[in-house]
């Protein structure tokens, strides 16, 4: 047996002494694949049959029931790549494409068509609808339009719908108001009842029956995590006077805590359901409308998830949605680890979170929680006031820059807008600025040739589960060692795509998958660029048609250097594009 990769270019030979396939595992050997005249490559190959190749481990992306009719592939022929990864890699080649990807919420100011147009020809990769806010009627239209751009346009723009859950939060404010503002020293009245007109001047309703009871004279009240602070001061039947100590802006539908004695009243949300029945009819909308995600809000243990997965799985008629746990909550960093192992992914929801745990605590959360997802192969998303002036001015302050360079530092797979896309003035300077900063962050990894270099432990238990795991490792290694262009990853479920964007090689990872679904799900993950491609068991012919299609669309040259590994194989082929 031998122990070097032979490259196409004969000069060379690569001894890789650190290499995990280096080691003397027996079901390991070399051969040699009869080489076509248009390619030369040599290939290592796991001597397990292709068929045990099982990725079991990804509940994400396994589709049992087969595909719905929308997800077949429209001509064997064609690749789907959306325009500007097209002009990307044409212009500036594989290297400078961005491998973290961005998150817009939706709301009043990006819904029309032509902003969300904007905001995919920015780099949005993935559309969030907060259920907290608007119709289902508007939500839908907003699917529609993104659909629509997707089909019209190439885009894998994701869906992700993010439940409203039943956190105790603020009521409308009633007419035409986007906004109140509380002015230090103001005596303000929170109440459960509703108004009927127009609301009462300094009144503010409040979404739990409860919360008149619950809450005592004494206790902080927090709007928005702290954004605005009140200190109740007198309970009058339904209503609650308090007095304003901390000014700020009042939005509608904002969150409320209420803290006592240095901390936060945690007895009455322990007893509301993390999903309410609200949040079961708009989940049963998601499914309708084909979602791709949908994200938990408040999420306390594991057990909410896999109830969420088995509805998922029952109702959804074999269409995959990726259930997404927002850590935002005491609970769910007590049980982090068991959470983000039941979820296909976790989400820093920074704002909940900094008004549950003191704020000094929040950049050890954030650190701690993107560490575990990597650990454990599942997306991380970092999210909340990343950019947050920039929902008023066009350019954000040092400080959000520094907090957006450290997530992306973090290699974190996603980077999420709220208000800055939602409802701010600049929500396209807003994606731009996250945008440049991570392609910044991003050259300098590679200027100053920082791999990630943390090891990553084995996740998958069975043998075929290990041995992709080994060889997505591997491949990356030998990316970064060889300085490869790009690695080439063909994959059913995702799953063998997850796996290479998990090791955060230096280079583009191609992702091509034979559906539109798991192409868009694919969207999410650090480094993956998905392209829609029907391709087969034989991967020789799958390498010359992809790189006939990619030439002849000028996204590739002849000589560019790049590694392949896929689902149907389990081997790891280095070579130069004929
Ligand atoms: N669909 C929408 N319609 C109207 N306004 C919206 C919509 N989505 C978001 N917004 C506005 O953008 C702001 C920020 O959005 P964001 O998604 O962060 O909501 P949030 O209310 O802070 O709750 P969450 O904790 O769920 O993120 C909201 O407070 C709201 O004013
Ligand atoms: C995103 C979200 O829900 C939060 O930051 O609280
Ligand atoms: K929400
Ligand atoms: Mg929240």
């Amino acid at each position: 047996m031998s122990h070097s990769i032979q490259l196409s270019t004969p000069s060379r030979t690569l001894h890789l002494p650190h290499s995990p396939l280096h080691r003397p595992l027996s079901s390991f050997s070399f051969r040699q694949f009869p080489l076509p005249s248009t390619l030369k490559y040599t290939s290592l190959r796991a001597s397990s049959s292709p068929d045990s190749s099982s990725t079991s481990t990804s509940s994400l992306l396994h589709s049992p029931n087969g595909s719905p009719a929308e997800e077949k592939p429209s001509s064997s022929s064609a690749i789907d790549v959306d325009t500007v990864t097209e002009s990307e890699l044409k212009e500036n080649g594989f290297r400078s494409t961005r491998r973290t990807k961005l998150i817009c919420t939706i709301g009043p100011a990006t819904c029309g068509f032509d902003q969300l147009s904007a905001l995919a020809e920015g780099g949005m990769n993935v559309a969030r609808l907060n259920m907290c806010h608007g119709t289902r009627d508007w939500h839908r239209d907003v699917i529609r339009s993104v659909r629509r751009l997707n089909e019209e346009k190439g885009f894998a723009v994701a869906i992700m719908m993010d439940t409203e859950g039943s956190e105790i939060h603020m009521g409308d404010l009633g007419g035409d108001d986007a906004s109140a503002k509380a002015e230090d020293g103001e005596v303000w009245t929170f109440t459960v009842r509703a108004f009927d007109a127009s609301r009462p001047q300094r009144t503010i309703s409040v979404s739990y029956d409860g919360f008149a009871e619950d809450v005592r004279v004494g206790d902080e009240l927090l709007v928005d995590g702290g954004m605005v602070r009140f200190d109740v001061i007198e309970k009058i039947g339904p209503d609650v006077k308090c007095l304003c100590t901390d000014p700020g802006l009042l939005l509608p539908r904002a969150n409320l805590t209420f803290w006592r004695d240095g901390s936060l009243v945690r007895e009455r949300n322990a007893m509301l359901p993390t999903i309410s029945s609200k949040d079961w009819l708009d989940i049963d909308f998601g499914i309708a409308e084909g979602v791709d995600f949908i994200a938990v809000s408040f999420v306390k243990s594991a057990e909410v998830i896999n109830h969420l997965k088995s509805y998922l799985a029952a109702h959804s008629g074999g269409e995959d949605i990726g259930v997404i746990a927002k850590i935002e909550s005491i609970d769910s960093l007590t049980n982090l680890e068991e959470i983000i192992l039941a979820s296909d992914g976790a989400m820093v929801a920074r704002g909940d979170l900094g008004a549950q745990i003191p704020l000094e605590q929040v950049p050890a959360a954030q650190q701690r929680i993107v560490k575990v997802c990597r650990e454990l192969n599942k997306p991380v998303i970092v999210a909340s006031q990343l950019l947050e002036s920039m929902i008023e001015y066009p350019t954000p302050t040092r400080a959000e820059v520094a907090d957006v360079s450290e997530a992306v530092r973090q290699r974190s797979d996603a980077l999420m807008l709220s208000g800055e896309s939602a409802m701010g003035q600049f929500p396209d300077k807003a994606l731009t600025v996250l945008r440049s900063v991570s392609l910044r962050i991003e050259r300098w990894w590679r200027e100053e040739k920082r791999y990630e270099g943390t090891p990553l432990q084995a996740i998958g238990s069975a043998s075929s589960d290990r041995i992709s795991e080994e060889i997505c490792n591997s491949a990356s290694k030998m990316a970064n060692n060889l300085g490869v262009d790009a690695v080439f990853v063909y994959t059913k479920n995702g799953h063998m795509a997850s796996l290479v964007s998990r090791c955060r090689p230096d280079c583009p990872i191609f992702a091509f998958t034979n559906t539109t679904s798991v192409r868009r799900r694919l969207n999410l993950q650090w480094g993956l660029i998905p392209f829609r491609l029907s391709f087969s068991e034989d991967m020789e012919s799958n390498l010359n048609k992809t790189f006939s299609l990619l030439k002849s669309r000028g996204m590739i040259k002849s000589g560019d250097l790049v590694i392949a590994v896929s689902d149907m194989l389990q081997s790891i082929q280095v070579m130069n594009v004929p």
